[in-house]
């Protein structure tokens, strides 16, 4: 998708909040758009994501979109369930896939016991986890997220990074605004900036500079790694991650990945990756990060570590990998 010289004021002589935008959106790009406060970067993300037009310019090549906006209220009179089968079939899916879609997107966030509250019943947080699922059952080529971690619990924002992970690397586009540095720092593909009315590309080396200020090491976001929310630093220490990625062909996984995974062939060309959960955040941005790109297929959890599994000891796993069956 493209914008080219893309213009939008509010009214005929409002002032002009966005002008000369152009901006090339590949299939497979995370993008991340920052700015202050007014800036108009919600502007942008709904012309984006096709809810809104430009005054001037012009889009094309416009692919199959989901948008979860910055405020989300829906005043109809339906279930959570009933409302993400609804949208599922507007977005083309058959109502029996529609369906099991809906429950497991409130599953993997955590809202699967409000399937059957209605919509006006249902907390901020909650109401806030149906926005994004609405969003993911359908699987949008592209996927435009304004503020969307926002009122969401520590797993479920968690769970949105590892649907973002997903969507790029079945080659969607996704396109978010955060008001956290460190959501996703060093996994987008570009980074763009909304001043004084234009759209400006940051360069790698800003990049680099933001992500190493916003901290980024081998830390998730904010808490991020607190996957339990109750500020230990994250859940069972000994609770794995499996993650199935693929990458250049024959290849090995990059060296030092956070949590020191074990790296196992996997099947059709894949390397399972196991490493503790509480390095999973870590670990995905950094297999997105990665050039050549590995490509994440699955992510699940994957139970307790055994005695004999390396990647147990947490204290000493932020780098190195284990690799079994791969030329180095
Ligand atoms: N529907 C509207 N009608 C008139 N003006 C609008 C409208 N939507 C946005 N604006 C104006 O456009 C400018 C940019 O707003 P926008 O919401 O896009 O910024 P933002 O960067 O997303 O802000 P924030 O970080 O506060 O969410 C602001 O001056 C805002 O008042």
């Amino acid at each position: 998708m493209n914008f080219e010289g893309v213009g939008r004021r509010y009214g005929l002589r409002g002032p002009w909040v966005l002008r000369g935008v152009d901006l090339a959106l590949p299939a497979g790009a995370l993008v991340r758009v920052e700015g202050g406060n007014g800036s108009g970067k919600s502007t942008l993300l709904r012309l984006v994501a096709g809810v809104d037009t430009p005054s001037e310019g012009r889009v094309t090549g416009r692919r199959r979109t989901a948008y979860v906006p910055e405020r989300f209220a829906v005043a109809l009179p339906l279930t959570a369930a009933g409302y993400l089968v609804h949208l599922g079939r507007i977005h083309g899916l058959p109502s029996a896939l529609a369906a099991a879609r809906a429950v497991e997107w409130l599953d993997r966030f955590g809202a699967g016991e409000h399937a059957r509250t209605t919509l006006s019943e249902l907390s901020k947080g909650t109401s806030q986890k149906v926005a994004v699922a609405q969003a993911l059952l359908a699987e949008p080529e592209l996927l435009v997220l304004d503020e969307a971690w926002t009122g969401l619990d520590v797993p479920a924002r968690a769970e949105l990074d590892r649907a973002v992970a997903e969507r790029v690397a079945e080659g969607g586009t996704v396109v978010y605004v955060d008001h956290d540095p460190r959501r996703l720092a060093g996994a987008a593909d570009a980074v763009y900036a909304v001043t004084d009315g234009t759209l400006v590309r940051r360069t790698d080396d800003e990049v680099r500079a933001a992500a190493a200020g916003a901290g980024a090491g081998a830390g998730a976001g904010p808490g991020d790694s607190d996957r339990d929310g109750d500020g230990d630093g994250g859940g069972d220490p000994a609770a794995l991650v499996r993650i199935v990625v693929s990458g250049p062909s024959g290849a090995a996984p990059p060296d030092g990945l956070p949590g020191a995974p074990r790296c196992e062939p996997g099947p059709d060309g894949s390397v399972l990756l196991t490493a503790p959960a509480i390095h999973s955040d870590a670990l995905l941005r950094a297999l997105l990060a990665a050039r050549p790109a590995w490509h994440i297929r699955e992510v699940r959890e994957a139970g307790l570590a055994e005695d004999d599994t390396p990647a147990r000891d947490t204290a000493s796993a932020s780098s190195g990998t284990t690799t079994e069956g791969f030329p180095r």
